[in-house]
C-alpha cells in the first residue's frame, strides 16, 4: 500500500550556480533566485563555501531568521550585542533578527568552511521582536538511525523524534542520508510549501521512476501528505528536506532587510543608518578581527 494518499512529486528543478557573496565568499544560492522566489515563508537558501579571508564582515538583518547549518569547517559570529560563539561542523545557528542585528559571519576553520544558510521569513507581528538566538551544538541535534537511513532534525519532526527548537512560523528542516539501497517516506503537513537541497550523490524523489537528481540541485515539492525518496546508486545520498506553513503576507527585500512594504522598507534604511528602533548598537560598534 502506498504511504501517502497524495504523494508529493517534483514540480520544478532548478540548480544553485556559484556566485559570489559577503566579501569574496562563494555561494550557491537556490531559494531565492529568480526562478525560485515564491516559496513562503522561505526567503533564500544559500551552500556556502568559504576560505579565508574571504567571509560575512559586519552586515544587518531585519525582518526574518537567518538558520545556519556547518557542513564541514568552523564559522565564527559575533554581533553588536556582544553576542558571539563559534560554530562548527553539524552545528546550528537559528538567529531569530526580528526588529534588527548586525553581525560579522566569518571562517574560522582551516581550508574550505561549507555550509548552508536558510532564510525564513517572519509574520508581520514578529519582524519587530528583539532578535534571539537558539544555537545546537552537534551532538544536541536529535538523530534516528534506521534501516539504511540517517536523520538530523534541525526542525520539525521526523520518525516520531522532535526538534527542541522553536520555529515562529511551523517549520520542518532534516538532513537526511541515505546509504545505497536505502529508501524513505517523510509526512509533510498538507499545506505546508516544500522543498529538497540535494548535498551529496543522487536521489530518486517523489515516484519510484522519477529519474535521480544529483547534488547542488533544488526540488520544489507539488502538495500533497508527504515525500518518497529512494537512492539507487552506488553513493550516499545527502539531501535536506525544507518544509513550512505560508505566511501569506506581502514580501518586499531588499538585500539583508525583508518586509511587507516599500515604506517599511525604506524606514528600516532610514533606522540602520541613523541607528535607532533596534539599530542603536550599531553606533558604536564594529566587530573584532
Ligand atoms: N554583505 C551581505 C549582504 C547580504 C547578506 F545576506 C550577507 C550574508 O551575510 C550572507 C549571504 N549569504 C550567506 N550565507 C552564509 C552566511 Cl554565514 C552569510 C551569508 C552579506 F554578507
Ligand atoms: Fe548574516
Amino acid at each position: 500500500t502506498p504511504p501517502f494518499e497524495r504523494p508529493r512529486y517534483v514540480l520544478k528543478k532548478v540548480l544553485a550556480e556559484p556566485r559570489q557573496e559577503g566579501e569574496g565568499a562563494i555561494v550557491r544560492r537556490s531559494v531565492g533566485r529568480t526562478e525560485l522566489k515564491n516559496l513562503d515563508p522561505f526567503i533564500l537558501l544559500d551552500e556556502f563555501f568559504v576560505s579565508a579571508p574571504a567571509g560575512f564582515p559586519d552586515h544587518p538583518h531585519r525582518g526574518f531568521e537567518a538558520v545556519t547549518y556547518m557542513l564541514q569547517g568552523a564559522f565564527s559570529h559575533q554581533d553588536f550585542t556582544g553576542h558571539k560563539g563559534t560554530i562548527r561542523t553539524g552545528d546550528l545557528q537559528w538567529m531569530t533578527a526580528g526588529r534588527g542585528i548586525i553581525h560579522s559571519e566569518m571562517p574560522a576553520g582551516e581550508g574550505v568552511n561549507h555550509g548552508l544558510q536558510l532564510w525564513i521569513n517572519l509574520s508581520s507581528k514578529d519582524k519587530i521582536i528583539e532578535p534571539r538566538y537558539q544555537e545546537l551544538q552537534s551532538k544536541d541535534i536529535s538523530r534516528v538511525e534506521k534501516d539504511g537511513v540517517d536523520v538530523r532534525i534541525i526542525a520539525g519532526e521526523a520518525f516520531g523524534v522532535s526538534s527542541p527548537v522553536d520555529t515562529r512560523t511551523p517549520t520542518m528542516y532534516l538532513d537526511f542520508m541515505l546509504k545505497p539501497g536505502a529508501q524513505v517516506h517523510q509526512r509533510i503537513p498538507e499545506n505546508w510549501n516544500a522543498f529538497v537541497y540535494i548535498i551529496e550523490g543522487e536521489g530518486i524523489f517523489g515516484n519510484s521512476n522519477a529519474s535521480p537528481v544529483t547534488c547542488y540541485n533544488a526540488l520544489v515539492l507539488s502538495p500533497g501528505d508527504g515525500l518518497s525518496v529512494w537512492n539507487r546508486s552506488v553513493k550516499p545520498l545527502r539531501f535536506v528536506l525544507v518544509g513550512g506553513q505560508p505566511l501569506n503576507e506581502p514580501v518586499v527585500q531588499y538585500g539583508p532587510f525583508v518586509m511587507n512594504t516599500q515604506d517599511e522598507i525604506e524606514q528600516t534604511i532610514e533606522d540602520y543608518h541613523q541607528c535607532k528602533n533596534g539599530f542603536e548598537k550599531a553606533k558604536h560598534w564594529k566587530s573584532q578581527p
